[in-house]
């Protein structure tokens, strides 16, 4: 019997962590929605997004400069504050909202709330407050999911002496995905997955992608990306799919875009 059947004999269903880019979160549709809500009759969803374009437009009306380094926006006390009150505040509410108009339970969550994401600083001189995921307290997101709500995290963390650091979504969502067991990890965006010469790459390995990094092909914000799909593969996880927002539904916790997978099936150019 393989994982999911198991999980399902004991009605568990598994676990699909569905990201959602700030790039895309405001054209995304009432039937994206809907589609959201179809998935939990087959999957327990939790729901992690970002809000990269929300805090660059605020930054600019506050007149606050910004510097991004290899996709992760460095990170000053400012710069925080108006992180917790856009991401934290006004895209977690707006996301909230849509899945609770299509009846779903949601709730609204910080991951710097009840210790769901502990972190440490990646690179204090160069990014400031931004951190990596040390832990995720996976009992409550459990819990959450039994009761039937669907957990909307905000990616902000807590640190072990108790300061908030900002999170880069694709790097939240994949260590979520990791720590909850998940099965699937859908990476939504503004792009129909990752293009190469003008080409969606229909599926990719960690090498494949290694290589667009060091050759430019994969820049910006999509460096964070790929590299959050290819930390969550596991055995359980097998692929990543990166996928456009533009696209109405999601069926079957499967939409076409690009799919990262460990190593390329026998036969699959
Ligand atoms: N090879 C690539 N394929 C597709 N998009 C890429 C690639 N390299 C860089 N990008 C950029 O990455 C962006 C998606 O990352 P980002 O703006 O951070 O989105 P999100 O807000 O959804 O996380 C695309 O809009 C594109 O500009
Ligand atoms: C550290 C860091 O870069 N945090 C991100 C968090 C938002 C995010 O990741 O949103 P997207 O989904 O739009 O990329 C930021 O401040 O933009």
């Amino acid at each position: 019997m393989s994982k999911s059947t198991l999980a399902i004999a004991h009605n568990y269903k598994p676990v699909i962590v569905v990201k959602l880019g700030g790039s895309m979160i405001s054209q995304l549709t009432e039937q994206f929605y809907a589609s959201l809500k179809k998935l939990t009759d087959v999957y327990e969803c939790i729901i992690v997004h970002g809000g990269g374009p929300a805090i660059t437009s605020m930054l600019e009306r506050l007149n606050i400069q910004g510097e991004f380094h290899e996709g992760l926006r460095k990170t000053t006390p400012e710069t925080l504050e108006v992180v917790e009150m856009t991401m934290g505040g006004k895209v977690n509410a707006h996301v909230t909202s849509k899945l609770a108009e299509q009846g779903v339970r949601a709730v609204g969550l910080k991951g710097s709330d009840a210790n769901l994401i502990t972190a440490s600083l990646i690179d204090s001189e160069t990014l400031g407050l931004v951190g990596k995921v040390d832990e995720v307290e996976t009992t409550f997101l459990t819990n959450c999911l039994r009761g039937g709500y669907m957990p909307v995290i905000a990616p902000l963390g807590k640190m072990l002496d108790g300061r908030t650091v900002n999170i880069n979504a694709d790097i939240a969502a994949s260590a979520i995905a990791k720590a909850m067991n998940a099965e699937k990890l859908l990476i939504v965006t503004d792009v129909p997955g990752i293009m190469h010469n003008g080409e969606v790459i229909e599926e990719t390995t960690p090498d494949e992608i290694s290589a667009l990094i060091s050759t430019g092909g994969i820049y910006g914000g999509m460096i964070p990306k790929v590299q959050s799909a290819v930390e969550a593969l596991s055995e359980r996880l097998a692929e990543v799919m990166i996928v456009s927002g533009k696209q109405a539904v999601i069926e079957n916790g499967v939409m076409t875009g690009t799919k990262i997978c460990a190593k390329r099936k026998e036969g699959v150019e």
